[in-house]
Parts: structure tokens; sequence; C-alpha cells
């Protein structure tokens, strides 16, 4: 006798886990939008089968070398989360929800984590660049100091003796005292950070009050015909109405386009002054103009002794030997 047609046709039993689990997703879906506007009142029944699949995906993380945590979009877990949270805590893991985002991880988890969060860009936080270059620059010289110890100056070099080569680098005969691969070396660097100072006091706002000033001098005008000349001649004269800025503004030229080619550390200038006191007020000038303390790149001397013919004039110095400055 034949036997009637089933009304239902249900897959074979191993499928019947997929295909109910399968059922369920597309029930989710047709309920997202109901489930976005309203998901953290919303206490929706977790799905068994989801429980399970993470039962076996949080016993897989804990046996993988590699992997340290899952990290999981979908909006059913998120459903899920308290299930899948009282899980992972039962088998050691820890376990956090991040806005949409669950993650379970062999590690403790933190309160924020800015890789999960959609909107950080939003939040960027901008550092001026002023600032950044003050920091770039004092990075550069913390792992200029960090260097010089470790290598080659005396194997040992503690600040002391790194402050005795960056003196003794404004000498005026540096190589009886160190090996020239070496001062080259604090030189380059050096003139690195130089660079990034200046750059750094150019962007702050009261750098660029100074630099507004300064475009507003006669010299200004001239500069770059002035530095062609310089590069071209080993001689030349220069003339200027007073307070056109022979005295302040020519040799920062000079010094910042050295600077900015990275070999600030490299050029040495020396201004000669009729006296004393006006050697000290240009080089304090000059000093405030670049945003420096006085003796750092600009200095005086107030008997210079061994320029010929000028046996005791005074002078402002850029990059020299400013021992005797008594300001410093
Ligand atoms: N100590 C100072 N404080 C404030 N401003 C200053 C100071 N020294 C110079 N300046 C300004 O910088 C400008 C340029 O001065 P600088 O001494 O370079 O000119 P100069 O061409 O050398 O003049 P002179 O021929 O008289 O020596 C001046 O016009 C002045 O406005």
């Amino acid at each position: 006798m034949a036997r009637s047609a089933p009304l239902y046709t249900l897959p074979s039993l191993p499928l019947l886990d997929w295909w109910l689990t399968g059922c369920l997703e597309m029930l989710e879906q047709f309920s997202d939008d109901e489930y976005e506007c309203d998901f953290e009142n919303h206490k929706a029944s977790s799905s068994v089968a989801n429980v399970d699949e993470w039962k076996w995906k949080l016993s897989l993380l804990l046996r993988s070398e590699t992997d340290q945590e899952i990290v999981s979009r979908d909006r059913k877990d998120r459903r899920d989360y308290e299930q899948i949270s009282n899980l992972a805590g039962r088998m050691g893991l820890y376990s956090e929800l991040y806005g949409k985002v669950v993650v379970a991880s062999k590690v403790p988890l933190p309160n924020y984590r800015p890789d999960l969060d959609d909107k950080r860009p939003q939040r960027e936080v901008v550092i001026p660049l002023s600032l950044q270059r003050r920091v770039e620059g004092l990075l550069q010289e913390h792992l200029d100091r960090t260097q010089l110890s470790a290598g080659k100056v005396g194997g040992n070099a503690d600040d002391a003796s790194i402050n005795k080569i960056e003196d003794t680098s404004q000498d005026e005969n540096p190589d009886s005292f160190l090996d020239r691969s070496v001062m080259e070396r604090v030189l380059q660097r050096r003139s690195l950070r130089m660079r990034n100072m200046q750059r750094a006091w150019r962007e702050s706002p009261e750098g660029r009050k100074m630099m507004d000033f300064r475009k507003s001098l006669p010299a200004f005008q001239e500069k770059e015909r002035l530095l062609q000349a310089i590069a071209r001649n080993q001689v030349i004269v220069i003339s200027g109405e007073t307070g056109c800025g022979k005295t302040t503004q020519l040799p920062q030229y000079i010094l910042e386009s050295e600077i900015e080619s990275g070999r600030g550390a490299f050029c040495s200038i020396i201004c000669t002054q009729p006296r004393r006191i006006s050697a000290m007020a240009v080089a304090e000038r000059v000093s405030a103009e670049r945003g420096e303390p006085l003796g750092e790149a600009v200095g005086y001397k107030v008997r210079l002794e061994g320029v010929k013919g000028k046996k005791h004039t005074s002078a402002f110095l850029y990059q020299w030997n400013f021992t005797s400055t008594p300001a410093k």
C-alpha cells in the first residue's frame, strides 16, 4: 500500500541544527530595524544555537597559540552578549561589549578600545605644530644623548662627558680633543635640533609676531640677494640706512639659511661691535628675536682678542665659544 506523502519535509538530523540556525538568522534580519531603535532597552531572548556556537569558538580560542581574542560585530552576538560573557567567564576568558562590538579575550580588556570606536576620528586630539616640533626637538636631544652614551665616546660617557663634548664642539680647534667622525655626528644632530627649534619658534604665536616685525624691516627685501652674494663672493660690502637691519638681520639670515639646510651647527658667525654695551645689547636682541635664551646660539664676548688688528674688540657671536659671556 502506498504511503501518503508527508506534509513537511524535514532535513536529515545533522542538517537540522544548521537549518534552525538559518531560520533564526532570517528572523533576526527581519527585526533589525526594531533592534537598532531599541537595542539598549530591548532584552531579547538569546539564541541557544548562537551561544553554543560561541562555546565552540571560545574553546578554539583557548586552544589557539596565535589568537588572543575574538572580535564580533554580529548583531546576534550583541543580543546574546550577557550569555556569551557568562560563558567566557566560566571558561576563564574575558569579555567586553564596546558599542556594537563584542570581544572575548584571553587577557583582561580595557574599558575603552580606540581601535573599535567608529567615532574615534572625531575625537582626534590636534597638537599644535609648534608644540609637536618642540617635542620632536626634545626627543631628538634625548636620543642624541642616549646614543652618545652608548656609543663611541669613551663607551661609558655620562651626561657630564656629553656636555663636555658639546662644549668642546664649539671650540676653535676641536680636532685635538675628539675624533672627527664623532664630532661630525654631534654637529649633525645638533643641526637637526636647531632646525626643529627654529621651526617651532616660527610657528609659535610669539615667533610669528616677531617674524612679522622682522619682515617689515627693509633688509628683508634684500634677503635672497644677500644670501646669493655671500654664496658667490669671498667679500661683500653692504650699506643701508640706519635701522634697516644690517646688524640684527643680516647675520640671522645666514644662520637661518644654514639651519634650514641642516648645517646650523657647522656655521659660526662673528659680528664685531665698536663698544661692549652694543655687543651685549645686540646679542640680547638677536637671541630674543630667535626665541632663545642668551648664550644658546647667540652670545657675546666683551674682549675679542686674536682678530687681526682688533685687539680688544667686543662682538656678538653666533655658534661660538661663549665661555666668557658674563650673562650666560
Ligand atoms: N634692542 C632692540 N629692541 C627692540 N628693537 C630693536 C632692538 N635693536 C634693534 N631693534 C629694531 O631692529 C631694527 C634693525 O636694527 P639694526 O640694529 O639691525 O639696524 P642697523 O641697520 O644695523 O642700524 P645701524 O646702522 O644704526 O646700526 C631697528 O630699526 C629696530 O626697530
